[in-house]
């Protein structure tokens, strides 16, 4: 049994939210600095609704949420806003974001050339890398992804692994996803979504 933090960077409390009616919980976790935190399951089980609430962007039904006093957040939804015409470039996107300059020294590779390109007319999968970037390369402490392998190809997506590892410490992270194998690299930690509630999985980083 862990020890308990009395200052986690999250904490749950018997948590129950839904868009209309109560989809998932009462749940109920901490996650501390440091942590990456995985959670998997099937379809429609409210994974992205846990991640709402947190952002209070659903309906709580009851239960608590705790996040440290002045936590910064970053919080990437599964489908990322994109309009079809949106005359921005890759580092005003990055900008917008909070990210203060470019980090030249851990862009992904990758990245770089889509800084002066215009958002709207990168494909779908650059656009998710410079979207996911876009909260990383904050000052976060608390970053909350939403299935970030969508749209991804296998250079893509090995290539977010990386950036993964480079960016948990020192903050804390929950990842939404169906790629198990993606979870179970990265993750310190993984939970299951099942009838409600969140069940303990095995990773293999521990
Ligand atoms: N805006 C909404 N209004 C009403 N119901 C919603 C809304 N968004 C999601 N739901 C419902 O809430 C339930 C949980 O959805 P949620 O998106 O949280 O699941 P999920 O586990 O993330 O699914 P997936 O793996 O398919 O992304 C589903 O039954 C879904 O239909």
């Amino acid at each position: 049994m862990r020890a308990s933090d009395p200052h986690p960077l999250l904490r749950l409390d018997a948590l129950v939210a839904g868009d209309t009616r109560p989809v998932i919980g009462p749940v109920s976790l901490q996650l501390e600095r440091g942590e990456v935190l995985g959670l998997w399951g099937p379809n429609g089980t409210g994974k992205s609704t846990l991640l709402k609430a947190i952002v209070r962007s659903t309906r709580i039904f009851s239960g608590h949420i705790e996040l440290q006093p002045g936590l910064k957040l970053a919080y990437l939804d599964q489908q990322p806003l994109r309009r079809s015409v949106m005359p921005l470039t890759g580092r005003e996107l990055l900008w917008a974001a909070g990210v203060q300059a470019a980090r030249p020294e851990v862009l992904p590779d990758g990245l770089a050339p889509l800084l002066n390109r215009r958002i709207d007319r990168l494909s779908g999968g650059q656009y998710q890398l410079l979207w996911i970037w876009s909260a990383l390369a904050t000052d976060a402490d608390l970053v909350l992804l939403d299935e970030p392998t969508n749209h991804l190809d296998p250079a893509n997506r090995a290539a977010l692994i990386e950036i993964l590892a480079l960016e948990r410490n020192g903050r804390g992270m929950l990842i939404v996803s169906h790629d198990h194998d993606l979870l179970s690299r990265v993750c310190s930690r993984l939970l299951e979504v099942r009838d409600r509630g969140l069940i303990e999985a095995p990773t293999t980083r521990g």
